[in-house]
């Protein structure tokens, strides 16, 4: 138990009527890189929206640490989110600030660091996301592999005990991808934060996920759940074994 880091519980979803999913039951361990996977509209995106706490679970709950997510006040939930780094799909950058700023910005809202420190702070991160000297670039002035880089270096910025991605490398060639994957389990590596990532990449699955939930639109619930490796390959529905093993041919098939 000490070990579960975050707990989904008998969590259901819906907008409006509308279930989307529903008993959702499932652990991540301190340490994971947990991936929700699942056909296209089966409820990912909105799984990990309640899980960052902007939508409410129709029923259910989900746990940090042991603390229910429902039942926090707004003040708790924003002390939970502080022990978070978020990366969304387009980056998220602010476009009209340079890298520096983008990055100093959550360490001017949460912390006491005087500048110089902050500065220090900025510095560093960057060289750990492979872009040491870019502090005074302007998101527009680098490619969109560096793009994802800078926003996971803002991500990083208040030592985050849990990292969440929502599609961390769409849009990215296949190398770019990768180094994106190898930056994610470097990161991993060396701060122990509990990764949880939302992405279509069956490639990127198979590199660094060790845990995983599959959302199934059909039935609207999960049908399995464990390493995405042994799901493929023993997984007891074969829509699961369809689905990655599908994926995992055609990833071998695209051109470098
Ligand atoms: N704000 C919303 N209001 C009503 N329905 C929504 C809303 N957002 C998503 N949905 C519906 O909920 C279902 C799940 O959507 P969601 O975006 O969570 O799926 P997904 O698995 O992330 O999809 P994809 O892989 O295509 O990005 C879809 O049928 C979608 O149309």
């Amino acid at each position: 138990m000490s070990d579960v880091h975050i707990r989904v519980s008998q969590l259901t979803m819906a907008y409006g009527s509308r279930v989307i999913q529903r008993d959702l039951d499932f652990d991540i361990m301190k340490g994971d890189i947990f991936v929700i996977m699942g056909g296209s509209g089966c409820g990912k995106s909105t799984l990990l929206k309640h899980m960052l706490g902007l939508l409410s679970p129709a029923s259910g709950d989900i746990l940090f640490n042991g603390e229910s997510l429902v039942s926090a006040s707004a003040q708790q939930r924003d002390r939970m989110r502080q022990r978070w780094g978020i990366t969304y799909q387009s980056g998220g950058l602010f476009s009209a600030m340079t890298l520096a700023e983008n990055i100093a910005l959550p360490l001017q809202l949460y912390t006491q660091y005087s500048a110089a420190d902050r500065d220090d702070i900025i510095a560093y991160k960057l060289a750990l996301v492979g872009l040491a000297g870019y502090q005074d670039f302007y998101p527009s002035e680098i490619s969109g592999g560096m793009r994802k880089r800078a926003a996971l270096a803002r991500a990083i910025a208040l030592e985050p005990e849990i990292l969440f991605f929502d599609e961390p490398s769409a849009g990215l060639d296949p190398i770019s991808s990768s180094l994106l994957d190898e930056l994610i389990v470097q990161l991993q590596q060396s701060t122990g934060a509990t990764v949880v990532m939302v992405t279509h990449e069956l490639p990127s699955i198979f590199a660094i996920a060790n845990n995983s939930v599959y959302l199934d639109a059909k039935t609207k619930t999960m049908i399995a759940y464990g390493d995405p490796r042994e799901l493929r390959d023993h997984s007891d529905q074969a829509v699961v074994r369809q689905f990655l093993a599908r994926e995992a041919s055609a990833a071998v098939e695209e051109p470098l």
